[in-house]
């Protein structure tokens, strides 16, 4: 039998809109990836950093498992980065974190997992009214939808939801979810 929580680190983006490896930016002189890695590692049974050859020299190794998304599936999005987990590393659930969310914090990943009921294959929260899919848990039951999903070229996580039963979970906090996606995001939210 696999473990309880795997927390996967979803690490394979290009960061086209940043422009550089988001990963390495920086809050307070703390490289982005390395507030995913502390915010699941307190939580998890196996920690995932997931990520390709072309990046994979930035992590470092210390609490986590570097891997490579699937083949078959590199490069398509975090759904590849789960399912990749999912493939390689059996458990009952998958905590997904970006790497590009520094302010993201455990008591957030904590309130999800206290959520868990049976029947339900992901727990997403809503924050401002908007559904934050990436940070957040998903039932292994999930695994065969996402597969199907990306086998038809389908890369949207809105669509696998549509799918799904899912548990959304409101949160009043917006913090922990800000997402850097460019160079303004950086300048407002990490310099201003
Ligand atoms: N493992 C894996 N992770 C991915 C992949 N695509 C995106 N991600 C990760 O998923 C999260 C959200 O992705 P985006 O915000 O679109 O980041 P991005 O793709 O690097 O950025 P853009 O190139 O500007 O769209 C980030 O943590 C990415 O590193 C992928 O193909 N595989």
């Amino acid at each position: 039998m696999g473990k309880r929580y795997v927390g996967v680190v979803l690490a394979g983006g290009q960061s086209r809109r940043f422009g550089t490896a988001k990963a390495i930016a920086k809050k307070n002189n703390k490289a982005f990836y390395k507030y995913s890695i502390d915010a699941l590692a307190p939580i998890v049974d196996c920690l995932l950093v997931v990520t390709n050859s072309n990046l994979e020299h930035i992590f470092d190794k210390e609490k986590t498992k570097i891997i490579h998304d699937t083949k078959k599936y590199q490069g398509q999005g975090p759904l590849a980065g789960i399912f990749t987990a999912m493939e390689k590393y059996p458990a009952e659930w998958y905590i997904a974190v970006p790497i590009d969310v520094p302010f993201v914090e455990t008591w957030v990943y904590e309130h999800l997992i206290s959520q868990i009921e049976h029947g339900v294959d992901a727990i997403i929260p809503i924050v401002a009214g908007k559904r934050q899919p990436l940070i957040a848990i998903y039932h292994s039951s999930t695994r065969n939808l996402i597969e199907k999903g990306l086998n038809k070229g389908e890369r949207s996580v809105q669509k696998l939801l549509e799918k799904c039963t899912i548990k959304y979970v409101p949160f009043d906090e917006e913090g922990p979810f800000i997402n850097i996606n460019d160079v303004i995001d950086y300048q407002q939210y990490i310099e201003g």
